[in-house]
């Protein structure tokens, strides 16, 4: 059996009158269990056609999906219900119910699934521990904070103790300080359950802070994958470039480098072989667990294309304002 979530092949055509659409085309994902893959990509890149097809609500064309080795695109309407169950949904919406407590949100799957009562009690109050919540439980969800309802979501989509976590644009509505606390909860979750962890999303911060690996969909297709310390290490690629936003100066005479720091010795030793650029000042960054270098470069204007050719060949991601390249 496999662990996590596995798609081979994942097709899905919408056919309409006027010409069909292909929302994903041969999709071919591995996310091992514990992981936490962030699915990156621009709106219509078909990220939620394939958080469909995972949960079921969308049968793919072809191909197939796996969740802990049980086939979820096959699955009878019967068995469609225990494989849903081993998923749990988080949405920028939360959609509490406005007139149950946040202890009574959180219960409710398990009402629905049966479970005794007093074995819900308890599984709530773990639950209302678990998210950072435990005293909060009789709260309405009017007397709760944006971020506070977030935790009552993910502690509803855990409560059937699903092997798959869902979350789609789970901050989205959330200020930057909120954003980094629920991260921050979905890690430690993953840390302390083991569940898998999917996280749909447009911010590059989020894979950055969260994620371990991370796929960019473009029209239907993974055109970039990798785990984290990987991708940003690939020269020129758009995630590498998104995923180390250096500030950019708007002075022809500087730019910003970025680089793996166990890789200063050469970058050092290139930049010193290179006329007319001097560093200026430097930093050190963790950024999913890989620690990155930067570096703000004096440039000389008269040796300034053939410089920045320099050092890009050297392997840096070089940031320049924009329309200052070819100054
Ligand atoms: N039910 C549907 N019928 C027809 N076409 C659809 C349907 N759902 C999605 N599509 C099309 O499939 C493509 C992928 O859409 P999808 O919603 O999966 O993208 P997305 O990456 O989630 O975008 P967004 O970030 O805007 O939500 C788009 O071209 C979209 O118009």
């Amino acid at each position: 059996m496999t662990d996590g979530i596995v798609l081979t092949g994942l097709r899905k055509v919408y056919p309409l009158r006027g010409g069909d659409v292909v929302a994903l085309d041969g999709i071919d994902l591995r996310v091992p269990r514990g992981a936490i893959h962030g699915i990156v990509g621009e709106s219509g890149a078909g990220k939620s056609t394939l958080v469909r097809c995972v949960t079921a609500l969308e049968r793919p064309t072809s191909g197939t999906v796996l969740v802990d080795g049980e086939a979820v695109d096959a699955a009878g309407e019967r068995d469609l219900r225990r494989v849903r169950r081993r998923i749990g949904m988080v949405f920028q919406q939360v959609n509490l119910f406005d007139a149950r407590t946040a202890a009574e949100n959180i219960a409710y799957p398990l009402r629905i699934a049966k479970v005794p009562a007093a074995r819900r009690r308890e599984r709530v109050a773990e639950l209302l521990d678990l998210v950072g919540l435990a005293g909060r439980g009789g709260s309405y969800p009017a007397q709760l904070s944006g971020g506070q309802k977030q935790r009552v979501g993910i502690a509803r989509a855990l409560a059937a103790d699903p092997s798959v976590l869902l979350c789609d644009e789970p901050t989205s509505a959330l200020d930057a300080a909120t954003t980094r606390q629920i991260l921050a909860l979905i890690r430690d979750v993953r840390d302390r359950v083991g569940v898998t962890v999917l996280i749909i999303t447009h911010e590059m911060s989020v894979v950055r802070e969260v994620c371990d690996s991370v796929s960019l969909l473009d029209r239907g297709r993974i055109v970039e994958h990798g785990p984290i310390g990987e991708v940003v290490g690939r020269h020129g690629t758009r995630l590498a470039r998104e995923l180390i936003p250096l500030p950019v100066t708007a002075d022809s005479t500087t730019v910003e480098a970025a680089f793996a720091v166990e890789h200063t010795g050469e970058v050092f030793r290139a930049i010193g072989g290179i006329d007319g650029v001097a560093v200026a000042a430097g930093t050190v960054e963790t950024l999913g667990g890989v620690r990155v270098g930067r570096l703000r470069l004096d440039v000389a204007p008269d040796r300034r294309a053939a410089a920045l050719a320099a050092l890009r060949q050297a392997g840096l991601h070089v940031t320049v304002a924009p329309g200052e390249e070819a100054a």
